[in-house]
C-alpha cells in the first residue's frame, strides 16, 4: 500500500562516493584510504534527516532502472522514505557524487547529477496526475527543494501553480549552484536555507554576520531566509523582522550534513507547531549536536 507522504524532497538521489584517507593530500595524491558508498544528494540527505525527525517524506527525483538505483531504492525504503513517486528512467543511469577526503578536509568532490537534469520535469509528474496531486488540487504541504535542478525547472517551479499552494523550503546544492535559486528568490510562498557564504554568491557580495545576509536576502525579495553561519549566530528574517540566535558551543568532530541538519530539525520543529523563536532554536541545537558527532 502507497504511504502518504507529509512532505516531498525534490531534487538529487543519489549514491556519494567517498574516498577517505588519514594523511594530508594534495592535488596528485596516491594514498591508503578507504572508499565507501552510501545514499547521498541533498534532496535525499534531507529527507534522511526530516526522517530521524519523525516525518514521513516522500522523494521526487529521478533513479534509473540499472542495479544501482535498485539498491539506492531498498537503502530509502529501509529508512522509511517513501520511494513510489520516484521517476526510474530506462535509459538514464543513476546518478553518482564522488568526494575526496584527506586529513585536510574535503580535497575535491564532484557532483555527476545528469540523469536529474535531462529527466528535467518528469520527476514532477505525481505533482499533476493525481499520484500526489493535481491542478486542480495542488499539493498544499511543505516541500524541501534543492538546487541541483536545473535552472530552467526552478524557473518553472517558481510560476508553477502546481506549487501555489506548498510551503517551499530551498537549499542550495553546493556553492557552485547557489544561484540557480535566484529563480526563487522572490517566491511568495518560499523560504531559502543557506550559509554566509551562499547568501554572498546569492547577492554578489560578502556578509560580515548571518543577520546581515538575512537581511541582504529580504532586500533582494526574498520572502523569508534562514542564514547559518557554522558556531556563529544563525539568524530567520522575514519582510518584517530578523530574529538571531547562537548555537550552543560544541566539540565538532564533523561538519558536512550540518546544514541539513539544520533545516530538516527547523522543518520538522515547525511541522509540530513550534513558534520561530523555539525552531530556530531546535535547529541550532540539533545542528550542533550533529557537528559534536552525536546525533541528534
Ligand atoms: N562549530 C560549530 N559549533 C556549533 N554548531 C555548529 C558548528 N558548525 C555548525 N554548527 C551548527 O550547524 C548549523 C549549520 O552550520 P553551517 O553554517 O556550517 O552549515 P553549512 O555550511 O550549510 O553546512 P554543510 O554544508 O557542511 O552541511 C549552524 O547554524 C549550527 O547550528
Ligand atoms: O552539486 C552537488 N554537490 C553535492 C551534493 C550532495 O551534497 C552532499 C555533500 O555536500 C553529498 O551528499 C552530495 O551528494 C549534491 O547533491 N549536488
Amino acid at each position: 500500500m502507497t504511504q502518504q507522504p507529509d512532505i516531498l524532497c525534490i531534487g538529487s538521489v543519489l549514491w556519494d562516493v567517498i574516498g577517505r584517507a588519514p594523511s594530508h593530500m594534495r592535488v596528485g595524491s596516491d594514498v591508503p584510504g578507504r572508499i565507501t558508498r552510501l545514499p547521498g544528494g541533498v534532496a535525499m540527505n534531507i529527507a534522511m534527516t526530516l526522517r530521524r525527525f519523525g516525518m514521513r517524506p516522500a522523494l521526487l527525483s529521478n533513479v534509473g532502472r540499472d542495479a544501482e538505483g535498485d539498491a539506492l531504492i531498498a537503502a530509502a525504503q529501509g529508512m522509511g522514505l517513501v520511494c513510489d513517486h520516484l521517476y526510474r528512467s530506462d535509459d538514464l543511469p543513476t546518478d553518482v557524487y564522488m568526494a575526496i577526503e584527506g586529513a585536510n578536509g574535503l580535497i575535491a568532490a564532484i557532483a555527476d547529477a545528469h540523469s536529474l537534469e535531462a529527466a528535467g520535469d518528469k520527476i514532477l509528474r505525481p505533482l499533476a496526475n493525481g499520484a500526489l496531486a493535481m491542478p486542480a488540487a495542488p499539493w498544499a504541504g511543505p516541500v524541501a527543494l534543492d538546487g541541483n535542478l536545473t535552472a530552467e525547472l526552478l524557473r518553472e517551479i517558481a510560476t508553477s501553480a502546481l506549487f501555489g499552494k506548498a510551503d517551499l523550503r530551498v537549499a542550495p546544492a553546493s556553492p557552485g549552484k547557489a544561484e540557480r535559486l535566484l529563480a526563487l528568490l522572490g517566491h511568495p510562498s518560499a523560504t531559502l536555507y543557506v550559509n554566509l557564504e551562499e547568501a554572498g554568491l546569492l547577492c554578489q557580495t560578502t556578509f560580515a554576520s548571518s543577520a546581515a545576509a538575512a537581511a541582504g536576502l529580504i532586500a533582494r525579495g526574498a520572502r523569508r531566509v534562514l542564514v547559518t553561519d557554522g558556531s556563529n549566530s544563525a539568524s530567520e528574517a522575514t519582510g518584517t523582522d530578523i530574529i538571531t540566535q547562537t548555537p550552543p558551543a560544541v566539540m565538532v568532530t564533523r561538519v558536512t550534513g550540518a546544514g541539513d541538519t539544520f533545516m530538516a530539525a527547523h522543518i520538522a520543529s515547525e511541522a509540530q507547531g513550534m513558534a520561530r523563536d523555539a525552531a530556530l532554536a531546535r535547529a541550532c541545537q540539533a545542528a550542533a549536536t550533529y557537528v559534536s558527532g552525536e546525533i541528534p
